[in-house]
């Protein structure tokens, strides 16, 4: 049995930080009696980037990504892979959940439980769940009815499967299909949109120099000293965006911007969230 509950997550934007969070206090609250205590821990900045974490196999651990491209975000896995790792003998049970921002989420969630074992974790249960997207202006109704349906869904089945009493099996994702390559994003023409490179742009006439977007990026690229600067990598995932107080940061890549498009077009239905 646990006796404890860390709930882990990367979330520039904050959707997946959110959901870990609150399954991580509300499956620590079915636990209440039996005194599992819940700590966080996130590794979405910098300054988080290089604790180490090791985990016993009392602990519960609720690990949190968002999909980009249909995976993991590639530049975030070496972290996984680098900070944290469960007990190599007796293993420590884990549950992985992803957002997604109302596409699919492809193979994110088997990518993440794959990554989990390797580090000496038991995936045991797992969920995607639908969220709004992170740069087009799809999925804005997510959490509906039937995510929070889904989310009690998967509180309820953990729970079940900590108190069963019999030894935890790995859990199957969809069939489990091997993780599959990185979604190819579309522009409005159908064809590739190739916007790896493209960084957010500052309107000098809004930015008041605050530093808030530097603060806030998770690959610690925008230089602080001028924030119009980005000298570092961009995994476009609009953190910088979104916390500007000044909606100073905005994206005019035509590639970047074509595929928004594309996202809003297609993409209107309302995605299901699942659990596993
Ligand atoms: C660079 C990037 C790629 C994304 N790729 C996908 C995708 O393949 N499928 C999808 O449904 N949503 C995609 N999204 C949307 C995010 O998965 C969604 O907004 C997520 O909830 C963001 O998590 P966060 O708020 O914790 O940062 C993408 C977002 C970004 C920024």
């Amino acid at each position: 049995m646990i006796n404890h509950i860390a709930a882990i997550s990367f979330s520039p934007t904050g959707r997946t930080e959110t959901l870990v969070r609150e399954f991580g206090k509300q499956l620590a609250q079915r636990f209440q009696e039996e005194g599992v205590t819940l700590d966080f821990h996130s590794f979405t900045l910098p300054k988080d980037q290089d604790t180490l974490h090791s985990f016993g196999p009392h602990t519960l651990v609720v690990f949190g990504m968002p999909t980009y491209a249909g995976r993991i975000p590639n530049k975030a896995l070496p972290f996984v892979q680098k900070l944290f790792s469960g007990d190599p003998d007796r293993k420590t049970p884990a549950v992985a959940l992803v957002t997604f921002g109302n596409r699919s989420y492809d193979s994110s969630l088997t990518e993440l439980r794959d990554e989990l074992e390797k580090k000496d974790f038991l995936v045991f249960a797992a969920g995607a769940f639908a969220a709004p997207h992170a740069f087009a202006a799809i999925g804005r109704e997510h959490p509906t009815e039937e995510d929070r349906a889904r989310f009690r869904e998967l509180l309820d089945r953990t729970e079940a499967r900590l108190r069963s009493g019999k030894p935890l099996e790995r859990v199957v994702i969809k069939g489990d299909a091997p993780v599959a390559p990185y979604y190819i994003p579309l522009g409005e023409d159908g064809q590739p949109a190739k916007f790896l490179k493209a960084k957010p742009k500052t309107d000098l006439t809004r930015c008041d120099h605050c530093g808030k977007c530097a603060k806030v990026c998770p690959m610690g690229s925008i230089n602080p000293d001028n924030t119009d600067e980005v000298p570092g990598i961009c995994i476009k995932c609009q953190a910088c965006i979104q916390y500007c107080p000044q909606g100073a940061k905005y994206f005019d890549d035509p590639r970047f911007l074509s595929h928004k498009a594309m996202l809003e077009k297609s993409y209107q239905r309302t995605a299901g969230s699942e659990v596993f």
